[in-house]
């Protein structure tokens, strides 16, 4: 059985691909030696510039896809693959369009072979903490863009994996709907003290979310800076956290570093 939460360690990771392009064969290579230590139930936003490799770490994290050198240890085991101890949550929900959303959620469950009274109690029991306790009846069609998110989220967590991994899950969304669902990330960590990474482009998201905000930068891929985020907890008052000196002075110094990165700056360095 996965532990509830776990801590991370990406040990000097390297990542290239191959790519075919008409009869050339060309290599891009993605990320270069990225080392990081995530401790138990730490939250990290992995941020840069579109390109430097935040979903392919992302997936490395997730086994969906191997590093060519180095790996990666969730508590102290090194992965192989997918496993039963990090699940994820993809910026478009892809769910099921002929299932309901608890036949949704469910379907993690039945993967692995939960017998069908526990798998539907673990469903209810997560769309309830996602917020979605009336809406287990309806299909995809039948709920917005943020509900069908809360539904992704709500998947992801029917395993209990130690680690919940999220790739710009709220990119999609609408202003207020992507606060909300930020709000609803951090009660749910306050309940359940996941280790989270996830990938934003948003430097407010990852500021108002995280312990620590990576900065990627690419070509090749590779850990540009890591800030801490001192903000007090619990965050779950957004509107006030916004306000706080703290708040702006991180997001800035991020966007300082993100642009002096940028192909042409937008600021002196
Ligand atoms: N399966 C693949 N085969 C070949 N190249 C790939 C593959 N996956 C990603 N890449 C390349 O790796 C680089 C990094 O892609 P990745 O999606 O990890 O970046 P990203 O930082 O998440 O980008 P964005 O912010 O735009 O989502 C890109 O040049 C992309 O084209």
């Amino acid at each position: 059985m996965a532990p509830s939460r776990a801590g991370v360690s990406i040990e000097d990771v390297s990542k290239t691909f191959t790519v075919r392009v008409g009869k050339q064969v060309q290599s891009v290579h993605v990320l270069d030696h990225i080392s990081l230590h995530i401790e138990p139930g730490e939250i990290i936003a992995l941020t840069g510039l579109s390109g430097c490799g935040k979903t392919t770490l992302l997936r490395i994290l997730l086994g969906l896809e191997k590093a060519d050198s180095g790996r990666v240890l969730v508590d102290g085991t090194e992965i192989k693959g997918c496993g039963e101890d990090r699940s994820m949550v993809f910026q478009n929900a892809q769910l099921f369009p002929w299932r309901t959303a608890l036949e949704n959620v469910e379907f993690g469950l039945e993967a692995r072979g939960v017998p069908k009274a526990e798998r539907r109690r673990t469903a209810l029991e997560k769309l309830e903490l996602v917020g979605l306790g009336h809406a287990v009846d309806r299909r995809p069609d039948q709920l917005s863009g943020g509900m069908q998110q809360r539904v992704g989220l709500a998947r992801a967590l029917s395993v209990d994996p130690a680690v919940l991994l999220m790739d710009e899950p709220f990119g999609a969304l609408d202003a207020q709907t992507r606060e909300g669902l930020q709000a609803e990330v951090l009660r749910i960590h306050a309940e359940t003290g996941k280790t989270i990474v996830f990938v934003t482009h948003d430097l407010d998201e990852a500021v108002l979310l995280a312990d620590r905000v990576v900065l990627l930068v690419p070509g090749p891929g590779r850990i540009d800076e890591v800030f801490e985020v001192d903000l007090p907890k619990p965050r779950t008052d957004l509107v006030t956290v916004r306000g706080l000196t703290e708040f702006s002075t991180r997001r800035y110094e991020i966007w300082r570093r993100l642009m002096a990165g940028a192909p042409t700056p937008a600021i002196a360095s």
